[in-house]
């Protein structure tokens, strides 16, 4: 809905319950309370963790009292790709807001089941309400779960009304406008938090738990979550972080303070894209400074590529698990446990990479450049299953977001079809982002009093305790460079690529002006560095 629709909209609902728009917002929650015929409007808390611009809960709150719920599925939890710091970051954030709700006297429901019995209970409880939730695009496990509770909805004559709450588009037909769509979105004034009215009574429910049901997680303290956390991580970015961001996001020396760190709080909807791309967009229009001017354009083209990700597995779910170009799916990588686990405890024998994966594994983050080198040593030079290492990488990333995790994965593995095949030399990484061995000394405490050639150059590297190199470098990234150019030459490689690009390529760059700005003809007209590799991975 439009900034006009929904103020019309919100006219329509003062009419509706006889309301003069001119009576203060007291006296207006009074009259609301008072009102018998007003139903239940039960809004669905899921990725969307917060008060502020978020428009199912303002659209629900037009309508009538309003209670708040947030179902902690034991399902959800004990998937393969979930984990315990996801759930840490997840509970705060629901303290959090838990605390926001309370200071408007509104309580925060709990369920600690699966969603329909949840929905029982309070269809027992109420007779009836209406349900409202942001669209989710998640894993297969919540797809499947929403398509339940659709069919839950019928059956009980029960209205769901899902809002969008991103730039991912519904029912997309194909990329051609999509880029009009997310700046239309993102263009539109934010939402501030709505005036709630609790209804009159509601069921007692548990409190939020330690841990969801059916799982052993135990506390990991990394990034905090909640909307305060993440308003702080966006002041001090925009205040003071940013300032190198283009320039110090490559290496992860730098990384940790320059990037954002905001994709847990657009993960669980703690802070809105929407708010994040305005705030970042009156800073570019204010800032002066060349530093600041680039690093803003750049940080604001990812906020575009966020959308862009999620729109792909929006548009074809199965890419979790299926290769995007289906020739792909001939590729012989084969899973192996062993390897896997060495990999993925930062045991390779080539010390940049054990080093980012260790530094990931206890910190729950590591920048983008570094994730695309564990997931190209991985898929190419291991030759493991993208499938299987995306999950590794997917419980360790606080920020998981099966939409941009996927398709990155898929992209860093040369599935996709529609993107240059990058095979990372680790080795060369590591001579550049970190040329005095500052990052590995730190994360392979093995390595500490080895000499700084030898770290760059594990063939003379002879400590006890560390391991030799899992395989030749050269040699394996030849081998799999070759098998994925025989699938390059397949009579109808161009005829299937065609196909993805059409249904998920990029055809824009974000917009980082207010005023409407021409599709670029190429679609990849774009200056920055790191924009133009996007334009090749995308
Ligand atoms: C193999 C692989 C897996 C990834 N998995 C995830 C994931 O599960 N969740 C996730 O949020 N990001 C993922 N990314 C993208 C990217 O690495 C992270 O978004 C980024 O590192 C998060 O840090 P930040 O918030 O400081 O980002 P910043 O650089 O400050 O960017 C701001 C925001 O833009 C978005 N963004 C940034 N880079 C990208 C990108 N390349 N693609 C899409 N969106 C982007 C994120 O929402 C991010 O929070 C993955 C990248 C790779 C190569």
């Amino acid at each position: 809905m439009d900034t006009s629709t929904r103020i019309k909209s919100s006219i329509e609902t003062i009419h509706l319950y006889g309301f003069a728009k001119t009576l203060n917002q007291d006296k207006c929650s009074l009259r609301i309370m008072n009102m018998p015929t007003t139903s239940l409007q039960l809004v669905w808390f899921k990725r969307d963790l917060r008060l502020d611009d978020n428009p199912a809960l303002h659209d629900a709150a037009q309508h009538g009292p309003v209670l708040p719920l947030f179902v902690v599925e034991p399902g959800f939890w004990s998937q393969p790709d979930a984990s315990a710091r996801h759930w840490q970051f997840c509970r705060d954030s629901l303290f959090d807001l838990q605390q926001a709700l309370a200071e408007q006297g509104m309580p925060l429901l709990i369920g600690n089941t699966d969603i329909e019995p949840t929905l029982d209970t309070l269809l027992a409880f109420y007779g009836t309400f209406t349900l409202w939730s942001h669209e989710e695009t998640g894993n297969d496990w919540t797809f499947q779960r929403d398509i339940r509770v659709s069919a839950w909805c019928r059956q009980h004559g029960i209205t769901w009304q899902e809002q969008p709450q991103n730039g991912v588009v519904r029912r997309l037909r194909n990329r051609d406008h999509w880029a009009s769509h997310w700046d239309r979105r993102m263009q539109a004034e934010t939402l501030p938090a709505p005036h709630l009215q609790a209804p009159a009574t509601w069921p007692t429910l548990p409190p939020l738990p330690e841990r969801p049901a059916g799982t052993d997680f135990l506390p990991l303290r990394q990034q905090p979550g909640g909307r305060q956390a993440g308003l702080r991580c966006l002041d001090s970015f925009l205040a003071q972080r940013g300032r190198d961001y283009r320039f110090a996001m490559s290496s992860p020396n730098t990384a940790y303070a320059a990037c954002s760190r905001l994709s847990p709080h657009l993960c669980w909807g703690t802070l809105s894209v929407r708010e994040v791309y305005q705030r970042a967009l009156a800073q570019l229009e204010h800032s002066t400074a060349t530093g600041w001017t680039r690093s803003l354009r750049s940080f604001i083209s990812r906020l575009y590529w966020h959308c862009h990700f999620m729109q792909k597995l929006e548009d074809q779910p199965a890419l979790e698990w299926q290769p995007i170009h289906p020739l792909f799916a001939e590729l012989d990588r084969h899973p192996d446990a062993e390897i896997l686990a060495r990999w993925s405890s930062g045991h390779t024998g080539w010390p940049f990479v054990d080093a980012c994966m260790r530094a990931l594994q206890a910190r729950g983050w590591i920048n983008f450049r570094m994730r695309a080198m564990l997931t190209s040593v991985a898929s190419y030079h291991l030759w493991l299953p993208w499938q299987d290492s995306g999950q590794v990488l997917a419980r360790y990333f606080i920020d998981y977001e099966p939409g941009i995790h996927w398709s990155q994965i898929q992209m860093q593995s040369g599935t996709t079809g529609i993107n240059a095949i990058r095979v990372y030399n680790p080795l060369k990484q590591g001579l550049d982002l970190d040329p005095d061995g500052r990052f590995i000394r730190r994360w392979v405490p093995e390595l500490a009093d080895a000499p700084l050639s030898a770290l760059h150059e594990p063939r003379i590297l002879k400590v006890d305790g560390y391991p030799a190199p899992m395989v030749d470098l050269n040699r394996a990234a030849r081998s799999a460079k070759d098998k994925v150019a025989a699938i390059h030459h397949h009579p109808r490689f161009h005829e299937l690529s065609r196909d993805v690009y059409r249904q998920l390529g990029s055809r824009k760059r974000a917009s980082t002006s207010r005023k409407k700005r021409r599709p670029s003809r190429t679609g990849t007209a774009n200056t920055d560095t790191h924009s133009t590799q996007l334009s090749l991975w995308d």
